[in-house]
């Protein structure tokens, strides 16, 4: 990690303050669950196709192409954050490249998501899927310090998948709405369904450590399709596993965050698994995530479909947001889950000048 990312532990506990710009942004303070000047904001999917400078940049590259070329992920990167003043930038990757870069072959077909050529069925099929090292991704380790260097005191956040989500593109072989066949592995062979998200948990400990050694700030741990799930099935068969990715890269010592769509009744064991961070979708009021957290700080959660609503609805909406937020120790704001490809940027700047300026009075 950056030296600058967290402040040195203090003999009986004390943390001293932090010592450079980065380790005393709001975002950081945040995730520690210190005072802030303002509440930091950020939005899942802040690059992308909402922003005209993201489809002109990505003319004629496709999607995987363009994560593996330091120079667009870094100019993709550095877009929203120049766009709106936000308080983080996250990476710009997705959480199949790191399968990509070993070899698995599979493809970002546009309008539909992650496509696997082979799905993963079987012991063998799982046997065949390497380790990952950081000599797959040189471009990430190259990408984030050229990130790094632009960005300042701005955070970078890197980012993997839970193996549960990466475990359901691999099994169905595309997106699924459903997730049967995934869950019918983990139902029904388990010995298959420890070995691949053991196999996962490894591939995305090793791609966030990659990230934070080459200087990321903060990680964010994605299970999107989790709320599939009951609350014994994930505590059984998935937790144990995102638990050895988040423990893997806690040792890197910079705050986690861990975010799921339609997490409401696991809120409480994603913190569980080991993060300072829990991120609450929107079907979920602020207030009432933070109570199911417990302790832990939040990120969150307004309905990503407010930016089509007239502007002092989605503002007046915010506040109600940031005022639940005050409750937890610390609070990141954010959409309950990705910027929506049609929304107006517009409606993102506002959003952000108001979260932080209502926060800061
Ligand atoms: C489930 C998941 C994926 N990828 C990701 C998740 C977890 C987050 C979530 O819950 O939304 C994570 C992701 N993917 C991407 C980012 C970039 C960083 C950011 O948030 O700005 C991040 C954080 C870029 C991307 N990843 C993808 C795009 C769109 C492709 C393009 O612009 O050509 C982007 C910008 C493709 C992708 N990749 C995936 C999907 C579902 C899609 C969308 C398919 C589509 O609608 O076209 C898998």
């Amino acid at each position: 990690m950056s030296d600058a990312a967290q402040s040195p532990p203090l003999a009986g506990g004390q943390v001293a303050p932090p010592s450079t710009p980065l380790a005393a942004s709001a975002f950081l303070r945040a995730a520690r669950g210190e005072p802030v000047p303002h509440t930091p904001v950020w939005f899942m999917r802040q690059a992308g196709r909402s922003l005209p400078e993201y489809l002109a940049i990505r003319e004629g590259v496709s999607m995987l192409d363009s994560c593996m070329r330091p120079d667009l992920v870094t100019e993709i990167t550095l877009q929203p954050v120049r766009r709106y003043a936000v308080d983080a930038a996250i990476f710009f990757s997705d959480i199949v490249l790191p399968l990509k870069a070993i070899g698995v072959d599979l493809d970002i077909v546009p309008g539909v998501g992650p496509v696997v050529a082979r799905p993963v069925r079987t012991l063998d099929d799982v046997a065949a899927i390497p380790d990952l090292t950081p000599e797959h991704v040189p471009y990430i380790t190259e990408s984030v310090r050229l990130l790094v260097a632009e960005l300042g005191a701005t955070p970078l956040i890197g980012f993997a998948g839970a193996p549960f989500t990466v475990a359901s593109y691999l099994v169905e072989g595309g997106p699924s709405k459903d997730h049967a066949r995934t869950k019918a592995l983990m139902f029904g062979a388990p010995g298959v369904w420890n070995a691949l998200l053991s196999k996962i948990a490894g591939i995305s400990a090793a791609y966030l450590g990659v990230q934070v050694e080459a200087g990321a700030s903060a990680v964010q741990l994605f299970d999107s399709w989790a709320g599939a799930l009951t609350r014994a099935d994930y505590e059984q068969h998935v937790l144990p596993f995102s638990r050895q990715v988040l423990e893997a890269v806690g040792r890197h010592g910079v705050p986690r965050i861990h975010f799921g769509v339609g997490t409401g009744e696991i809120l409480d064991l994603m913190g569980a698994a080991g993060a300072e961070v829990v991120g609450v979708d929107w079907r979920v009021p602020l207030a009432e995530g933070v109570r199911r957290v417990g302790g832990r700080c939040v990120q969150g959660n307004l309905d990503p479909t407010l930016v089509f609503a007239p502007t002092e609805v989605m503002l007046e909406r915010a506040d109600q947001v940031l005022a639940a937020g005050r409750a937890a120790p610390g609070h990141i704001f954010n959409l309950g889950h990705g910027v929506i490809p049609s929304t107006d940027p517009d409606q993102l700047k506002r959003l952000t000048d108001h979260v932080h300026e209502v926060s800061s009075r």
